[in-house]
Formats: structure tokens, sequence, C-alpha cells
């Protein structure tokens, strides 16, 4: 608005001094002042009505404007200005100050009264569902994203408006919905998961409900290859090297495999399960001690109510950082649970903090490996994730009355490197591959493997960030612990040096970068990586 005034006294002075003042010098001060002013009304008179703002409050986005201009463009949900591109720019203009809406200058997309009030109008169709989005878009989603070939666009051919519309991925941060059975009493005015009333329900709750394309429907088993660790680390040349193939041939396709008998104590893998299935019977009260904050990952969450209000997770999460201190240093993890939950939790802080080093021991021997299978030096990645900072993420999936109609974790791939999981033996876990969901049946004491968008952006798509998922039951309750593997936030994620898989799929970027985009931009599911560097492009493309 404020734009719109400057410029439009800029061009007030500029036409003054072009014309009016010219004159106005050669004549008598007075008599010329009146008539200016009365020409200088009649003038303004004349310009089209400025836009007011309709609203006195408007909703406060988790997205940018312009990034949601971007991602409905070809929605056909606002009115553009007929004359968007082809307005005169009057002189002095600000052009620092871009519309991308109007497609001018002089004003920002941010301070766009127009833009602002219909996005204020849709946002409040959206929220009283009288514009349902996903419909809009969800096959076109399903067709392409689910569609390996389409999901993996080449980084040169992004379309920067082309971004498909997450329907979730804006969302007002103010207002979620709140039903009666799942807001006992919760904290910072956001709805609660309460699992222990919610698993009993015979009707699930409406921002539970996925849309169609998305439901768990009938599938096969996966076929994906068990490593024998033990035997690859001691194996003869020929062994090695019949394992590093399958592994390639998984990693090229699914982006999924298990490795077996990798030196992780089974009694740290039970410690660790028992921990995590003692945290998630306390009481709602004790674990929103934990909760995480608007804007932090850290913490406890139920069905990620204080991030989302539609397609929410049918699961409650903890999730904490984990990176190596100097010798002698802090034990972060025991850290984090004495001050998050009390001093009674610190054998639980340990236990995860064991877990935790044994999951990075074994992370850099997988780098190895992978290393090894993309014909690259066998420390190259190795050495890239020496110094990581990783995700640890406990999930628990309670039963659900309703499991068709829902998913624990929505289709996503892993926006990390990449992820080591330890389930328990209640199936869930689905991965796409050949066109179609496969579940995983679970391998005691084996731990899957997966490749996450960030180690396909490291090996230039060469391997597959897998798309996977996970499903719930009606009758029995289900945990996974997801060790997610992250470079140091300033790494700079690009292939190795030289002609690694030809024409680069994906701009250099950071963790810290990408991070940021699923945490304060974009809700992560399997366009992430599409949609972060069409993302990059745009804020590139508009600075
Ligand atoms: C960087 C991350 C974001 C998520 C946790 C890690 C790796 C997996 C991501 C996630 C699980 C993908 C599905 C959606 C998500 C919101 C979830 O269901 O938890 C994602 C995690 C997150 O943003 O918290
Ligand atoms: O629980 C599972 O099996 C999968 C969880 C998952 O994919 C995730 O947390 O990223
Ligand atoms: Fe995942």
């Amino acid at each position: 608005m404020e734009e719109l005034r400057e410029a439009r006294k800029a061009e007030r002075r500029n036409v003054r001094d072009t014309v009016e003042d010219k004159k106005f010098k050669k004549t008598n001060r007075k008599g010329e002042d009146r008539n200016y002013r009365e020409r200088e009304n009649d003038r303004r008179a004349r310009l089209p009505p400025r836009p007011s703002a309709q609203y006195e409050k408007y909703t406060s986005f988790n997205t940018r404007k312009k990034t949601i201009l971007c991602e409905i463009y070809n929605l056909k949900l606002l009115k553009y200005p007929a004359n968007a591109g082809k307005q005169k720019l009057p002189p002095n203009v600000d052009m620092s100050k871009k519309c991308s809406f109007h497609d001018t200058y002089g004003h920002t997309s941010k301070d766009c009264v127009v833009l602002g009030d219909q996005l204020e109008d849709l946002s409040d169709k959206v929220y009283s569902r009288k514009v349902d989005l996903s419909t809009i878009t969800s096959e076109t989603r399903y067709n392409s994203c689910y569609n390996p070939d389409v999901r993996f666009r080449h980084f040169n051919r992004a379309d920067k408006c082309n971004l498909r519309y997450n329907s979730t991925s804006i969302l007002r941060r103010s207002t979620l919905d709140k039903g009666p059975e799942s807001d006992p009493g919760g904290s910072n005015g956001e709805p609660v998961f309460n699992s222990s009333v919610l698993r009993n329900q015979s009707s699930i709750p409406k921002a539970f409900i996925w849309r169609p394309c998305h439901r768990a429907t009938a599938i096969q088993e996966l076929d994906a290859p068990v490593v024998d660790l033990d035997a690859f680390l001691r194996g003869d040349e020929a062994s090695i090297r019949r394992t590093i193939e399958r592994v390639a041939a998984a990693c090229s396709t699914h982006g999924f495999f298990q490795v077996a008998n990798h030196g992780v104590d089974a009694s740290l893998l039970k410690a660790a399960f028992d921990c995590a299935t003692e945290f998630f019977e306390l009481s709602l009260c004790q674990k929103l001690h934990a909760q995480t904050k608007p804007g932090s990952m850290w913490g406890y969450a139920g069905a990620h109510t204080g991030r989302f209000s539609s397609e929410l997770p049918w699961k409650e999460t903890l999730s904490f950082s984990y990176h190596e201190t100097p010798a002698g240093g802090e034990d972060v993890v025991v850290d984090y649970f004495m001050s998050t939950l009390g001093n009674e939790f610190e054998r639980m802080g340990l236990v995860f903090q064991r877990y935790c080093e044994a999951m990075k021991r074994l992370s850099l021997v997988m780098m190895e490996m992978l290393g090894m299978s993309l014909g690259v030096e066998r420390r190259y990645y190795r050495e890239f994730f020496e110094d990581s900072r990783s995700i640890m993420r406990c999930n628990y999936y309670p039963p659900c009355q309703e499991p068709e109609l829902t998913l624990g974790t929505g289709p996503h791939c892993d926006p990390t490197s990449i992820t080591i999981l330890q389930q328990d033996q209640v199936e869930g876990l689905q991965v796409f591959d050949g066109g179609r969901w496969r579940s995983v049946r679970p391998i005691r004491d084996a731990l899957v493997i997966n490749i996450g968008d960030t180690f396909m952006a490291l090996s230039n798509g060469r391997y597959k960030s897998c798309l996977h998922r996970a499903v719930v039951n009606r009758h029995r309750e289900r945990r996974s612990l997801a060790f997610f593997v992250c470079p140091r936030a300033d790494r700079v994620i690009r292939p190795p040096p030289g002609e690694f898989g030809g024409t680069r799929l994906y701009p250099d970027f950071t963790w810290a970068e990408l991070m940021e985009f699923t945490q304060c931009h974009y809700r992560a599911d399997m366009n992430t990586l599409h949609s972060f560097t069409n993302w990059l492009f745009s804020s590139s493309f508009n600075m």
C-alpha cells in the first residue's frame, strides 16, 4: 500500500516537474497555485481507484505469498489483473520492489493489497471446504508423482511455476481444526492427538482422512536385498562385488534395502525400543511437557496437529538431535532428555545416546558401501558425513478403527541422506516400487536402510530417494525408530567431482536450506526435492 502511495507521489512529482512546474515558474505563483490544485484534483479523480484492503485482519500463511502464487498459478483460483506485466511504469518507480501478481514494480507481492485480499478469500474457501484443492490436483499428482520418470524430473527442465499444488502446504498458523475429542486441555491452544481416546473411536475425525489416491490399498511384498554386513566386511572380493551389485540395483530403483549382522548390539536395539514404549506410555500431560515448540522439530508431537490441519498422520512422534561432541564433551541426547523431561529420564537419555552413537557408526559403514557401489573412492561419502548432525525420531502408531481412511505416515521421500530404521514385528512400512505399493515384511534384528533426497542429490539422481509410507491397522500398535542421517548443515550438497551421471539434476544447496524448507515452507512428501528446486529457482529468479 505504502509502495503504491510512493509510486503515485513519485508520478505526481514527476508530472509536475515535467509539465506543471515549467509553466508554473513562468507565471504568477499565487494565481496558478489555485488552478494547479484544481487540475491536480481533477487528475486524481481520473486515476483508477486505489485498492483498499478489504479486511481488518489477515491470515498469516506459513508460506510466502510469492510461493503460494507460484504453486497455484495453473489452478485458476485467483482473478489475475488483465494488464499484468503491461502497466507503464512511472519514472523513479522503485525497481527493487516486484509484485508477482501484477507482474510489475513499485510494490512487493507481500504488500500487494489485491493479492492479499484474494488469498484471504481463497483461504476461507479452502478451510470452509468450499474449494477442495486436493481433488483438483490429486489425479495429476497421483499419475505424475508416482511415476518415477516424472518424479525425477531434470533440474534444467524445471518450470518455475509448475509446482504441483500441495493442498496442505499452505496452512494458517493460527487456526487449526479443533475437534472436541482431540483437544482435552491441549497446550499452546493447538488441538491434541489423544491416542488413548481416538484409538477406540469407530469413526475418525475428518482431519485424519487422506485423499483417496493415497489411501492404503491391497499390496504385494517388496523384493529388496538383505545385506549380511558381517560377510561384506569380512568378505572376499567376489562376495563384496556381488553384494555391491545388489545394493546398487536396489538403490537405483526403489532406494531401499535391509542389513543383517550389522554389528549393533541386539540388547541395545531392544533397550531403545523399550524406552520408546516407556515414553509413549506416559500420560498425555507428561508427554506434553516435551511438546515441540512452534518452528522447532525437537520434542513430542501428536499427529503434527501443531503444524498441519488436514491429512494428519495417525501417529505420535518424539524427535531429537544427535551429533558427536569432542571427547569428554556433553552427551547431547542425555542432556536433552534430562533438561526436557527431568532427571528421572537420565537413563532413557543414556540408552538413546548409546543407540545414536551406534547408528552413527553404522551410517559411516553404509556410506563406504554406497561409495563403493557408485564407483567413487570408498572414503568419499564417509568423510562427507564424518561430522554429521542427525535426527532421531521415535514413531508410535496407535491402532485405528478406520485404517483404510488414514495413514500413519503419508507417502514421502525422506529429505535427509539415508535413514536407518528399526521396526517392530508389526507390518506397516510400505515402499512404492514398480508402479504400486509393496509391504516390507519385518525381519527380526535387521535394520532398514533407505535413500533420502539429499543422497539422491549427492549421487546426481543415480540413487533414488525411496518413496515410502506407513499404514496402520485396527488391532495392533506399531513402533519404529528412525535415525535420519544429515550432513553438517553448511556442507554443500553436490555430486562427486567430474562427469557424475551426466547433466546436473539438482542445484547446489545446503542441508540447512532443505531442512528449513521442510520445516517452514513445505510439508515433506514425494515431491519435496522437486518443489525445493523450484523454490530455490523462484526465489533466486525474483531476487
Ligand atoms: C527432515 C525430516 C522431516 C520429516 C522427518 C525428517 C525426515 C522425514 C520427514 C517426514 C517424516 C516425511 C513425512 C512428513 C513428515 C512431516 C512427518 O510425517 O513427520 C516429515 C518429518 C517432519 O517434517 O517432521
Ligand atoms: O514407521 C515407519 O515404518 C516409517 C516412518 C518414516 O518413514 C519416517 O518417519 O520418515
Ligand atoms: Fe520416512
